[in-house]
């Protein structure tokens, strides 16, 4: 996109404006103040300055509105802006404005949304499941949340950077190689696996008998440190195992994310152990701005901003009694490495909200560090925990953990139920590929759509719903448009500005013009459930318009204008889900 690109400026930030030039017309020290407009159930619009600022004046807010009104400028997209109450002011947008917004934006690539994030360059921690381990419900959310978190802010035009901090590093790989070096037999290639089971479940099977070795027999347990330290000290032939395991664990994840349709690619993976040659000069640092401690042969930074239960400090381990480095060293490398290597305006890393406190104490440092200065922020995309139908944490019956690609294969066969009972006609392929789209759709859907701090439950028959706010509901709403618009011959008309508007096109018409304004919040907030609720209410507003204005049966003008209305809102509902990273399929 380009900077040059023309941005629609919305109604309300249109009528704030003007409300902000009466107001400062009516007394200059109110000049630039907040107009406060918001939409109303009332009006269009309502503006409450008159109610805020009344005190500020000593004159009475009604008096005040009053003033406003005789102070608007005429012209403009305000038809009228009447009293009311204490001292509202309910605002009534013209038709002609509304129906020059929906062309306006119908003309527009990006829908008439502009670039607030452009040239911010941010940084996006996520997914980063762990080498030789299963993925796990968890990690569907991260990488869930955080696709549809580059891909809003990408749009808006901040330089994404993602980044796949992949655990690909630690002691327990010794264990491991250790253990695969002295049962040769054992299988963990996918090649030698056939489809039915993945290497990283195959490695995680593995690991599981290398740890019960490692602690039933002192032998093992010292060999198996050696392998440690040969890892360490890059003895060639150890180091060849470790990365066929990073790379057939990868290849068990790249299945998921493709399935998934996330956008992360393997130039995305910087695993742990690529900061394993930064963690040296990251500790002399800390060590050289003293804001570590040596405690029992370790080295320890301290925090002075939290403290734990009943006032105990807590504490990032900096470097271990031994000499080692883990988890929080290296995340201590990768932000001043993101900081002064990627040149991050913005940090952003998703996990689950456990971790909260690991990196409220990384940013805390990096800041004590003189890393994290200036205008560069560091921010925590913490969610719950996904639960089971028993209202637990979501575990198998056996309790183990839940494969996600099984996860995945039963939301989309109660897709495919829901599809063919609503669509007999289809053929098997044709079933197949909507069910595929749908399922997937379910269950990102479900997990964008609750607040993402919430723990929610996984409920698959709920998921995949027509009715509610449920991903399919919109896939359903966007195909259904599609099909309106293939019936009319989908006509480029152009929108005559002068037809008047019914209630149910000026809803749609509004709810069409907040569109951008929802993407930054978005951005700002970091919570793709906005935009999930967003798309839901303007499905609801389209369903309320069709179900009161006839489209194809209409005389023209009428019939351009609503087909416009029919264009519009596919299109914002197609790129709605799209930066939600789910497909809207034409036919449904
Ligand atoms: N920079 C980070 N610490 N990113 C998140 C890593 C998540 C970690 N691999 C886990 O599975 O919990």
């Amino acid at each position: 996109m380009s900077v040059h690109h023309q941005e629609v400026p919305s109604l309300l930030g249109r009528i704030a404006a003007a409300m902000s030039e009466a107001i400062g017309r009516v007394r200059e020290d109110l000049s630039g103040a907040d107009p406060v407009v918001r939409r109303s159930e009332h009006a269009d619009f309502q503006c409450n300055a008159a109610l805020s600022l009344a005190k500020r004046t000593g004159v009475k807010p009604r008096d005040l509105a009053a003033d406003i009104v005789a102070a608007l400028g005429a012209g403009g997209p305000i038809a009228s802006a009447v009293p009311s109450g204490p001292g509202f002011l309910n605002v009534t947008v013209a038709d002609d404005a509304i129906w020059e917004q929906v062309a306006a934006r119908l003309a527009d690539s990006r829908l008439g949304v502009g670039v607030p994030e452009h040239g911010r360059r941010t940084v996006v921690d996520y997914s980063a499941p762990n080498i030789a381990k299963e993925m796990h419900v968890g990690h569907l959310r991260t990488t869930i949340i955080g696709d549809s978190l580059a891909r809003v802010v990408g749009f808006l035009g901040a330089e994404v950077v993602r980044q796949n901090h992949l655990g690909d590093f630690g002691t327990q790989f010794g264990m491991l190689i250790q253990y695969l070096d002295e049962h040769p037999d054992a299988a963990w290639h996918q090649d030698e696996l056939g489809d039915e089971v993945s290497a990283v479940s195959a490695l995680d099977t593995l690991y599981r008998s290398a740890r019960a070795e490692f602690d039933a027999d002192p032998e093992f347990a010292d060999r198996a440190r050696a392998r440690v330290v040969a890892l360490q000290s890059g003895d060639p032939a150890t180091v060849a195992v470790w990365q066929d395991i990073v790379a057939e664990s990868e290849r068990s994840f790249r299945a998921i994310y493709d399935r998934l349709n996330v956008l992360l690619t393997p130039e995305d993976s910087v695993g742990e152990s690529f900061y394993n040659p930064l963690l040296g000069d990251t500790v002399d640092e800390l060590v050289d701005a003293g804001l570590v401690v040596e405690s029992d042969g370790a080295l320890v930074f301290y925090s002075d901003e939290v403290s734990g239960p009943e006032g105990k400090p807590v504490t990032l381990m900096v470097r271990k009694r031994d000499g080692g480095y883990g988890y929080d060293t290296t995340d201590l490398a990768t932000i001043r490495y993101r900081i002064r290597d990627l040149a991050a305006d913005r940090l952003v890393y998703v996990t689950d909200s456990r971790q909260a406190l690991h990196f409220q104490l990384v940013f805390e440092a990096a800041r004590r560090a003189g890393w994290l200065t200036g205008g560069i922020t560091a921010e925590h995309v913490a969610y719950g925990t996904i639960l089971g139908p028993d209202g637990r944490p979501f575990k198998t019956r056996a309790g183990g953990t839940v494969r996600l690609m099984d996860l995945l294969d039963a939301a989309v066969s109660r897709a495919r139920a829901v599809v063919e009972e609503k669509n007999p006609e289809l053929d098997a392929a044709e079933l197949d590929r909507i069910a595929e789209l749908a399922g997937i759709a379910a269950v990102k859907y479900a997990d964008l759509s609750t607040s993402r701090v919430k723990d929610y439950s996984f409920d698959v028959d709920r998921m995949v719903s027509l009715t509610g706010n449920t991903g399919v509901y919109l896939q359903y709403a966007h195909a259904r448009i599609r099909s309106i618009l293939r019936k009319a011959g989908d006509p480029d008309t152009s929108v005559d500005r002068t037809v008047p508007l019914q209630p149910a096109e000026r809803a749609l018409g509004l709810e069409l013009d907040a569109y951008g304004a929802v993407l930054g919040e978005v951005a700002t907030t970091l919570e793709p459930h906005r935009l999930c609720g967003y798309l839901y209410d303007l499905a609801r507003a389209f369903t309320t318009f069709y179900e009161n204005c006839p489209v194809i049966k209409a005389d023209e003008p009428v019939r351009g204008n609503r087909l416009a209305l029919c264009r519009l809102t596919a299109r914002t509902l197609g790129h709605g889900l799209d930066l939600l990273g789910i497909v809207a399929p034409e036919r449904m």
